[in-house]
């Protein structure tokens, strides 16, 4: 069933899914690739739809694909497909750019992250809603992190107390985050990097482990166990 957005939420979520998926090895784009039988997309879109605050989603599809998302996404919600380019943050800006007038919130969500929870979405909207800027979910650094030399020589341990692991949804007073894609120069994959160079204060939330970012061939297996064991 099409899941029906809300017209009163006060969210637009940004879908950048235009990737190659290179390292997840040879085969369609990332986006497309199936999990239990749908596209990562289907799958991403789906949890999306189900936040209560989200009133509007754009994705930006590989431009070949734009029609074929389309009609995949048609019975999955009513959204906007636009193309995508050649880096990420190009594909943040085109969908950036087809967001209608009414929403104040933004959030910026990797395709990739197909299994988010949406109360992981609603949680980083609060953070923005309650007057945070620019809201992101961390996780901890559980592994020792150590910084190397070109030769693989270990040079020193890192201190990880202060360190965290970024997920998405990252989310936006809109206006914020128009501002740092109109002054952004060169490519950065995240966008919280392109606000902190506006100098705006970028606020943590607790992220999930289901908001892993499917990149290599293991974590579309975890995504496989994790989909199959979900009570
Ligand atoms: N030109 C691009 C590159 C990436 N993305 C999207 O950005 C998200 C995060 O990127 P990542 O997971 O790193 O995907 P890829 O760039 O496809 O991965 P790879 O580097 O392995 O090719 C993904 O949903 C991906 O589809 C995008 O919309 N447009
Ligand atoms: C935005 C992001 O998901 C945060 O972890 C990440 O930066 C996306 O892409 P990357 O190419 O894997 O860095």
């Amino acid at each position: 069933m099409t899941a029906q957005l809300n017209p009163r939420g006060d969210v637009a979520v940004l879908v950048p899914a235009a990737g190659a998926g290179v390292r997840l090895g040879p085969g369609l784009p990332k986006a497309l690739r199936l999990l239990a039988g749908e596209p990562l997309l289907v799958h991403a879109v789906r949890r999306l739809a189900a936040a209560p605050s989200v009133h509007t989603i754009v994705v930006a599809a590989p431009a070949a694909e734009v029609q074929a998302v389309r009609e995949m996404l048609a019975p999955v919600a009513s959204v906007i497909v636009v193309p995508g380019g050649a880096e990420r943050q190009a594909s943040v800006a085109a969908a950036l750019a087809a967001v209608p007038t009414g929403p104040t919130i933004v959030l910026v969500h990797d395709a990739a992250r197909a299994l988010t929870p949406p109360e992981l979405v609603e949680s980083v909207a609060a953070a923005v809603r309650g007057g945070r800027d620019a809201v992101i979910p961390v996780l901890p650094v559980v592994d020792t992190i150590k910084e190397v030399g070109a030769d693989e020589v270990v040079l020193g341990t890192v201190d990880r107390s202060a360190l965290r692991a970024v997920q998405t949804p990252q989310g936006f007073r809109r206006a914020v985050l128009s501002a740092a894609h109109a002054a952004a120069g060169g490519s950065l994959t995240d966008d919280a990097g392109l606000v902190e160079k506006q100098g705006v204060a970028v606020s943590c939330v607790p992220g999930s482990e289901y908001a892993l970012k499917i990149t290599r061939p293991f974590d579309l297996a975890l995504a496989e166990h994790l989909l199959a064991t979900a009570g």
